[in-house]
């Protein structure tokens, strides 16, 4: 089985983020490109990290019209991601319309509900009820719109995976056990994720920031 970890380049500079991922790159499956690397580094800087020689995802939450979506994911065809991210409460004809226009071979997965937010957060954006119900209900609107699968915390993930057999399951908000959650709120260990049904584990900080990214990365693959 391949080795599932991606790991979230949320670096200040293009050759921090290139070094650390040459640094690790037999200890990960892939490397994901999010907003902080896109907008700061552009086309140029994943043609540069492209060339370590993993699978990338990039994590750009499209949420916009259908149209502009659409045109969004044709203009990123030459960078030949493996994953890219669309939001699901950008509707059904948003992801349809993303599906669409993505190239061939490549997944296209739509975010349920940040790993950042637990439900009195949810609560506060006009959405009342339990994490689990707004994953579940999200999951089902991205599957009937023809995606491949969605991002989720690993609490929903198992869930998820019971009733969309054949989706595939990203998982950010992981962190090994004892280490500091920052910002996340849902938040599982990358081995319970994986237990639970997760195609791919999203680790950022516990890897980029540890004193020894090697090492941390290594632990976390000894684990899975
Ligand atoms: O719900 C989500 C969606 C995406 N992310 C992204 O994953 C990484 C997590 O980084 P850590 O340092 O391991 O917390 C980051 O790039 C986020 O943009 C997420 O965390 N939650």
């Amino acid at each position: 089985m391949s080795n599932p970890v991606y790991l979230a380049l949320d670096l200040p500079t293009l050759d921090t983020a290139k070094a650390l991922a040459t640094k690790v790159k037999s200890h990960v499956g892939g490397l994901k490109l999010g907003l902080e690397f896109f907008c700061a580094h552009g086309s140029h800087g994943v043609h540069e990290i492209a060339q370590v020689g993993l699978p990338i995802f990039l994590d750009l939450k499209l949420h916009d019209i259908p149209n502009t979506v659409a045109g969004a994911m044709q203009a990123i065809h030459v960078l030949e991601p493996a994953i890219v991210t669309v939001h699901a409460s950008g509707g059904r004809a948003m992801m349809e319309d993303a599906k669409a226009a993505a190239a061939e071979g490549t997944k296209v997965v739509a975010v349920t509900m940040l790993t950042s937010l637990d439900e009195r957060d949810l609560l506060r954006t006009g959405v009342s009820g339990s994490a689990h119900d707004q994953v579940m209900r999200l999951a089902e609107l991205a599957e009937a719109s023809g995606l491949d699968g969605i991002v989720c915390s690993g609490q929903e993930v198992g869930a998820v995976h019971r009733q969309w057999k054949k989706g595939f399951f990203v998982v950010p908000g992981l962190r090994p056990a004892g280490s500091a959650t920052g910002d996340q709120k849902r938040v599982v260990t990358p081995r319970q994720a994986r237990d639970d049904g997760a195609s791919v584990l999203v680790i950022g900080r516990p890897i980029s920031r540890a004193d020894d990214p090697v090492q941390a990365a290594r632990d976390i693959e000894a684990t899975l």
